[in-house]
């Protein structure tokens, strides 16, 4: 096992989260960036619920998403990366992750996403939730960090976007926001999923 990927299990074992940085190379990363860009006219308002309700909450997130649909070179291999962490988390961790669906998102400035969780238990199938930040640069002042808290609504960690930095996160257990962005803030959420088996 890799030196990132032993340390995201590491993570998620000793503290249920994980913020790896450097974890896109500047290649990869800016090749994404670059595709959202160009693609910007396809990003819609994101709405709350993917499958529950399809309406708008923009007091809730205002922030534009675009489902990554793995066409593009750039995307197969982004996807064959998480694909390889998702093994080894299911190597470790037992965790019979069978999915990973992701979407590029951009925050515009002032942009923000109050505080939720990204899985209700017994109400959804996403088990670990992902986000790898895509811009080239963002400075310490630029706001829009994602923080993180513990389920007493204690904040546990504040996590600035970094170029290339990964955050994984058991997605039933924390809740957390996205900051008002001070600036164009780029990325990719996505979260592994545990589908389908039902044992009655
Ligand atoms: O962009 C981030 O830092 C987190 C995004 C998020 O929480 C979500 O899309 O559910
Ligand atoms: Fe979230």
């Amino acid at each position: 096992m890799g030196d990132k990927l032993a340390a995201i299990v590491q993570g998620l074992v000793d503290n249920g989260y994980v913020v790896l940085p450097n974890w896109l190379d500047d290649e990869l990363r800016s090749a994404l960036r670059a595709e959202l860009l160009v693609r910007q006219d396809e990003l819609s308002r994101a709405g709350i619920g993917r499958d529950l309700e399809h309406q708008q909450r923009l007091d809730v997130r205002n922030d534009q998403t675009l489902w990554l649909d793995g066409l593009s070179l750039q995307q197969q291999q982004y996807l064959a990366q998480m694909d390889e962490l998702r093994q080894t988390l299911n190597r470790s961790l037992f965790l019979g992750l069978n999915d990973f669906e992701c979407h590029f998102a951009h925050y515009g400035p002032g942009h923000y996403y109050q505080k939720h969780l990204d899985a209700f238990r017994g109400r959804s199938n996403r088990v670990v939730s992902t986000v790898v930040y895509l811009n080239a640069w963002w400075p310490q002042d630029a706001g829009g960090e994602l923080a993180i808290y513990d389920d007493k609504d204690q904040l546990l960690d504040k996590v600035s976007p970094q170029p290339g930095t990964l955050v994984c996160f058991l997605s039933e257990e924390f809740p957390h926001e996205v900051l008002p962005a001070g600036d164009d803030r780029y990325s990719i959420a996505g979260w592994f999923r545990r589908d389908g088996v039902q044992l009655l």
